[in-house]
């Protein structure tokens, strides 16, 4: 067993067995209560799930483990120029443990070894049109791997339930090495003409990512680091995380479930919304002929949205309620690395400007950018503007926490999912 493994099994039979004692114990507590406008409302702060990888909070944004994104930044194994390697991220959230070095780079190898991507699924995206939307093709890519699914097999031969969590972390290791090789190959075979680029080895996970996709710039390097770092995990009620949490929780293998997990991420309100900021700026840009809008102009063009019944893409939030701190952590890079982006210099300039015209709605809970404010500013920095690719991106990172995070569902035994529903006649009823 490798020492990742071993480490994690150790400590989720120890859980295991606390959780276990302690829902015998304390099984009838009360731990919240639930309103009417929580079950009309989208469930909001309903809680219903464990999710061992991450905790967010409305006001300090989110927490890998108990650490904060700066504190991350500051401890995780870094690449050369100081940011954090997301292989080092995964192994805390499975763990609880910041890695060394060493840990971090026997990852690295392991994902290498397993990186190999079936050539089925190379021959299935090839008959899909070249024009069909990036995150399509990821989540088709994605069920094209799943006959290799580790865990569907034994399941078929009669694994017993407390090896249920061993067939889940082979399978999401495999996907998690692979997934960039289908994530790149998508990218190159949508914009680039089918060009494609075949690994270095001798590279980590992300820096070999941004290298099949086209790009050996360090800075890109660094910035794809801390892009799959801080793009991987936010709780467990985020609609891509639940909706592999529920699919998972039929038993349905990693593919399945982590697919499932992509087909949420894909809606604009979601991970696609930074696909919609950038695609927002872009025809501010050519609305107003300026490449370099005043925050009068902007403030003109954010009213003309709301005023069309539209929704300020990369604003707002379901449960922060403070700046994200994922925003605030590509601002400070862009800080550091990047001088005179007119682009990025515009993102600033609408945080400037939404956050006061969104509050006098007076209904928006909470006017203030979110993660996909920022990340295509950067990213078309460095030479990547086909934005229907960048949800694709967040979707290769989200897999580090959605896996890990399944992982631990099964290594715990967690049941099989299945909140109550109310007819509106119901309700009617209560408040009689
Ligand atoms: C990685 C991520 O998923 S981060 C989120 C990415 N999504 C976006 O950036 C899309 C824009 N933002 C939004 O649509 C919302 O803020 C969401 C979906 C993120 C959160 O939704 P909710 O929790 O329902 O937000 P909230 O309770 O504040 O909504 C109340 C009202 O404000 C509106 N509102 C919320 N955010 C915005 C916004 N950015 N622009 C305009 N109106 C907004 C809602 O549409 C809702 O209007 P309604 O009552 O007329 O239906
Ligand atoms: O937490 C949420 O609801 C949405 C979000 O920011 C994420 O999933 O990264």
């Amino acid at each position: 067993m490798d020492s990742l493994k071993q480490k994690f099994a150790e400590k989720a039979l120890t859980l295991y067995k606390e959780l276990r004692a302690i829902g015998k114990e304390h099984g009838d507590k009360v731990m919240g209560e639930v309103t009417l406008s929580q079950i009309t409302g989208g469930a909001r702060g309903i809680k219903m799930m464990v999710w061992e990888t991450s905790q967010l909070d409305a006001q300090e944004g989110i927490r890998f483990r108990g650490y904060s994104i700066p504190e991350i930044k500051k401890l995780l194994p870094s690449g050369p120029q100081g940011e954090p390697l997301p292989e080092g991220l995964f192994w805390l959230m499975l763990t609880g443990e910041i890695p060394t070095e060493e840990e971090v780079n026997a990852l690295t190898k392991d994902w290498q070894s397993r990186a190999e991507v079936p050539q089925q699924v190379y021959t299935t995206l090839d008959s899909l049109p070249a024009d069909t939307h990036p995150m399509t093709q990821f989540t088709i890519g994605i069920m094209a791997m799943q006959s290799d699914s580790i865990f569907d097999r034994r399941y078929a031969e009669g694994m017993a339930k407390t090896d249920h969590w061993d067939a889940v972390y082979e399978d999401s290791m495999n996907l998690i090495a692979r997934l960039p090789r289908v994530a790149a190959y998508i990218y190159r075979r949508a914009f680039k003409g089918g060009e494609h680029i075949a690994p270095d080895t001798s590279l980590d996970w992300s820096a070999n990512f941004a290298h099949m996709l086209g790009s050996d710039d360090e800075d890109f390097r660094s910035l794809m680091r801390l892009y799959l770092t801080i793009h991987a995990d936010h709780e467990g009620g985020n609609a891509s995380a639940h909706t592999v949490n529920l699919v998972g929780s039929t038993l349905s293998d990693p593919y399945r479930s982590f697919a499932a997990g992509m087909n949420a991420l894909a809606g604009p309100l979601h991970g696609l919304a930074n696909q919609e900021v950038i695609k927002w700026i872009f025809e501010m840009i050519e609305e107003l002929g300026t490449k370099t809008p005043t925050k009068e102009q902007i403030q003109q063009y954010v009213q003309e949205t709301l005023d069309a019944r539209k929704v300020i893409p990369g604003y707002g939030h379901a449960v922060l309620r403070e700046p994200d701190p994922r925003f605030t952590a590509q601002r400070r890079f862009a800080e550091e690395y990047i001088k005179d982006s007119d682009l990025i210099e515009t993102v600033w300039k609408i945080f400037d400007v939404v956050p006061p015209m969104l509050e006098a709605l007076g209904k928006v809970k909470n006017p203030w950018p979110n993660v996909d404010a920022h990340s295509g500013a950067l990213l078309v920095h460095y030479g990547f503007s086909e934005y229907s690719f960048y949800t694709v991106l967040f979707g290769v990172s989200r897999a580090l926490g959605v896996l890990a995070a399944g992982i631990w569902t099964r290594a715990l035994g967690m049941p099989l999912e299945r909140p109550k529903s109310v007819t509106s006649d119901w309700i009617k009823d209560q408040l009689k």
